[in-house]
């Protein structure tokens, strides 16, 4: 049973819902109102004002406010309904989950004239978060109800959040009299006041905020619309219960029945919604770049860096260095560099393994004797790329694979302790040959040493002379043949250079 606890804060009633791997939320009987969803790494996702108001009947500023039997203006009742400023009762509940009920009282009655028995369920998960609403017309006519799960974020930033889901869709601007328009852009941003009503939006939803934490993905069920608040500056200032600041770390989206309903409800039937809040730690957009350098003193050797299929390229660089030998003459060894950024968006598949969320770069024609590679790679916003490397002066292969966590290192190294053998040295460079714009950058370089190219290249070679059985290999099929682990190769973008 979940224990009923009294805040001291404020004294008023809550339930602490603990989740596994430390995740938790909490849940105050007034307005069956979630006030903090914490993640397992202790991250709270769920922004309150500072300057939130708790006493009842008076509506919590932030949190998970529940809208019924009326969202915003959409009937007779005050704004978003009275759930919001009603004392609900817990009917059950056990440590990561509590049902809460509420029956219209007699006030109530005498403005909406329908008796109905409305749930909220609350459930913690380790990073996720399910609300389910149910509401059984008790009454002798038919209920219409609006409705909405008014959910605030805490976000890191206004100016970086995103969210993902909308495009195309119609909606009512609350701002232009419930005009309707039509989402143009590939997702919602915020320069200014947004409130918008999102009409029959299907699939989920995804909050991007431009920090480490990843994606919040939010699943709907029976709540067909959405709705995206964020005050702004005049807005919030008029606010009693909002910090003037506050609009830069918050946004509201709010899964709904509003525009497009309202709910009919015969006498004795029951209606169901629900959203359903994961936290996806690999599926925020995430910046990844991937840099591979070849040194050789005759003729390169053409390569390709291979990405993979649900991300895209949003920078290149490339570089040409040449070293000239002592006496001036002509150039010993020539180093060539080539900088890939790739932005990895949304969600990979749910069965795409790690190798699949990888970027990998393949040697397509016999390089030099005495070539000498390095593969790296790195990644901004929280998930760690490692590079794998393999220093075989022959054809080489990297390959970048992302775990989920900050603190989780895994190598997918053919050779194990291949890319550890990596001495590093720093190596500048500066100049671009002719035609190629390349920016000025510092990149480490490495040099291998000879115990570990040899291994690297003896493992390598017998898994190509395998895979292609002694026959020649063209290009295409010495690239293919070169993606480890891959059981159907990936519709992917290559770059050769
Ligand atoms: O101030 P409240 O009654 O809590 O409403 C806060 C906001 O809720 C929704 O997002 C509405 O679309 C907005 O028009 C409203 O301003």
């Amino acid at each position: 049973m979940a224990t009923v606890e009294v805040d001291a804060a404020n004294g008023l009633k809550k339930v602490v819902l603990k989740g596994p791997q430390g995740a938790s939320a909490e849940v105050y009987l007034h307005g069956a109102h979630v006030t903090s969803w914490k993640s397992s790494a202790g991250e709270e996702l769920i922004f309150v004002s500072k300057k939130a108001v708790f006493k009842p009947p008076k509506a919590i500023r932030g949190g998970v406010p529940v809208c019924f039997p009326q969202f915003g203006g959409f009937g007779p009742l005050q704004q978003h309904g009275f759930a919001r400023n009603s004392a609900f009762e817990v009917v059950s509940g056990s440590a990561d989950s509590v049902t809460l009920a509420l029956r219209p009282d007699e006030e109530q009655l005498k403005l909406f004239q329908h008796d109905f028995l409305l749930k909220v369920m609350v459930t913690v998960g380790a990073d996720r978060l399910e609300q389910r609403l149910s509401a059984d017309n008790t009454g002798s006519g038919p209920l219409q109800f609006t409705t909405a799960l008014h959910t605030y974020y805490t976000i890191d930033s206004i100016h970086n959040v995103r969210i993902e889901g909308l495009a195309g869709r119609e909606y009512l601007d609350n701002l232009a009299d419930k005009r309707r328009c039509t989402e143009a852009a590939p997702d919602v941003r915020f320069a200014g006041e947004v409130d918008r009503i999102y009409l029959d939006v299907p699939g989920p939803l995804r909050i991007m905020d431009g920090s480490s934490r990843g994606a919040i993905e939010v699943v709907r069920e029976n709540l067909p619309d959405a709705v995206v608040w964020n005050p702004w500056i005049d807005k919030a200032a008029g606010m009693p219960d909002f910090g003037d600041e506050e609009y830069q770390t918050m946004i509201c989206l709010e899964p709904a029945v509003a525009g497009s309903g309202p709910v009919e409800l015969a006498p004795g039937a029951t209606w169901t919604g629900a959203q359903v809040l994961s936290l996806d730690r690999l599926g925020g957009s995430k910046q990844l770049e991937c840099w591979a350098s070849q040194r050789w003193n005759a003729t390169p050797a053409q390569c390709s860096m291979t990405q993979a299929p649900h991300s895209s390229r949003i920078g290149q660089t490339k570089a040409l260095r040449q070293d000239a030998a002592p006496d001036g003459s002509k150039p010993k060894f020539s180093s060539r560099l080539m900088q890939m950024k790739f932005m990895q968006r949304g969600k990979p598949p749910p069965a795409a393994a790690a190798e699949e969320a990888a970027l990998q770069v393949a040697v397509l024609e016999e390089p030099d004797e005495q070539a000498e590679w390095v593969v790296r790679g790195g990644a901004a916003g929280g998930c760690r790329v490692v590079a794998e490397a393999d220093p075989r002066p022959g054809a080489a292969v990297g390959r970048l694979s992302f775990t989920g966590r900050d603190d989780t290192t895994e190598a997918h190294a053919e050779q194990p302790g291949a890319a550890a053998g990596i001495k590093e040295k720093p190596l500048q460079l500066e100049r671009a040959s002719a035609g190629i714009k390349a920016e000025p950058l510092a990149l480490e370089a490495g040099t291998l040493p000879p115990e570990s190219r040899q291994a690297g290249g003896r493992g390598v070679k017998r898994k190509l002379e395998a895979a292609l059985e002694g026959a020649p290999p063209d290009r295409k099929t010495l690239a293919n043949r070169m993606r480890p682990n891959i059981g159907k190769p990936p519709k992917a973008s290559r770059y050769t250079w």
